[in-house]
């Protein structure tokens, strides 16, 4: 919205040279939303023209171009969905962590392998297609990220959008409250690997894909880069954060996660005594992510995104 715009608006430095051309597949309770936000900052730093319909493209639907309703003038629907050689990255997370907490977040999700269905393959039952379907989905992501590795991931993230550490710093984006958290006993961790059986497969399959990349890149080169950015991002937390864990009713409005019936998420307080450079950076890394997404409509369009 506006508000958030004003807010917002001192920070932006696009940087020259080529700017890549991302499609980011968001997948449920994968830690996926970290990702987005520094893919945000990401976009806004190249000026990048961002696709918008609502906030998840009619999500349980396919996503289709047709979409994405509404353009920048003087461009189409081919320039903003297929544009040349596009970088394509997903993230994946262990299923038995995500199914439970996609089921009490999204009430409408399907309910059998929840993260097969969001990659866009069959995720009814196991057909003699899988292995093909895997193997073209290897094919067309540039990578996939392992949340149980997240900063590892992070540096090959970095080292294929050409990141630098400072925008790769990051915060839990949708933490839930520690009274949400319920640890699950192993026969009910049984139960979901059985049920979700391809969301288990499939996760297997990219973990194993994920440590050869690991190799290719050398394992002590990214032990190290991890170390550096993880002293990084804990100074940067450090000069943003006032207070970490918030619950909602104690953030103002600008940062204030959006909540579920039966979850608190949790959110962030920014310094207040800090440069307007440092805080347009600090209150993009805490935004969440639907003021994010009034933030670039705005930005793109000059007016508020319609609500729905
Ligand atoms: N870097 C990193 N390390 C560890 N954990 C992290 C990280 N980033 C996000 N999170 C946790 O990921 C959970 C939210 O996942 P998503 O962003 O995919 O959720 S959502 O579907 O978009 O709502 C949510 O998990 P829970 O707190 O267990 O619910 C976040 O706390």
């Amino acid at each position: 919205s506006r508000e958030v715009h004003q807010k917002l608006s001192p920070w932006i430095c696009y940087r020259p040279g080529p700017t890549p051309s991302v499609v980011f597949l968001k997948t449920h309770r994968t830690r996926a939303s970290t990702v987005q936000n520094l893919l945000f900052r990401m976009g806004e730093r190249d000026a990048a023209t961002f696709p918008h319909q609502g906030y998840n493209f009619n999500y349980p639907g396919k996503f289709q171009s047709e979409f994405v309703d509404e353009l920048p003038s003087g461009s189409d629907h081919f320039d903003i969905v297929m544009t040349a050689d596009p970088i394509f990255i997903t993230i994946l997370r262990d299923p038995v962590h995500t199914f439970g907490l996609s089921l009490l977040f999204y009430s409408c999700l399907h309910s059998k392998n929840p993260v097969t269905f969001d990659v866009g393959i069959n995720n009814h039952v196991w057909t003699s297609s899988w292995p093909a379907d895997l193997a073209s989905l290897e094919e067309s992501f540039n990578l996939v990220m392992i949340a149980e590795h997240f900063d590892e991931t992070l540096i090959l993230l970095g080292a294929l959008l050409n990141l630098e550490l400072k925008e790769l710093a990051y915060v839990h984006i949708n933490s839930r409250a520690i009274k949400d958290v319920h640890p699950l006993h192993d026969a009910t961790k049984a139960k979901i690997k059985a049920w979700n059986n391809l969301d288990d497969w499939m996760y297997g399959y990219f973990k194993e894909i994920f440590l050869e990349r690991v190799k290719q890149y050398g394992r002590v080169r990214l032990q190290r880069e991890v170390k550096l950015l993880r002293a990084s991002t804990q100074r940067i937390r450090q000069k943003c954060l006032a207070r970490n864990g918030v619950p909602p009713e104690e953030l103002e409005d600008l940062v204030r996660p959006w909540q579920t019936k039966s979850l608190t998420i949790l959110g962030y307080e920014v310094h207040r005594n800090l440069t307007k450079q440092e805080q347009g950076f600090c209150l993009r890394m805490v935004l969440p992510e639907h003021q994010y997404h009034a933030h670039l409509y705005y930005q793109q369009y000059g007016r508020d995104m319609k609500a729905g």
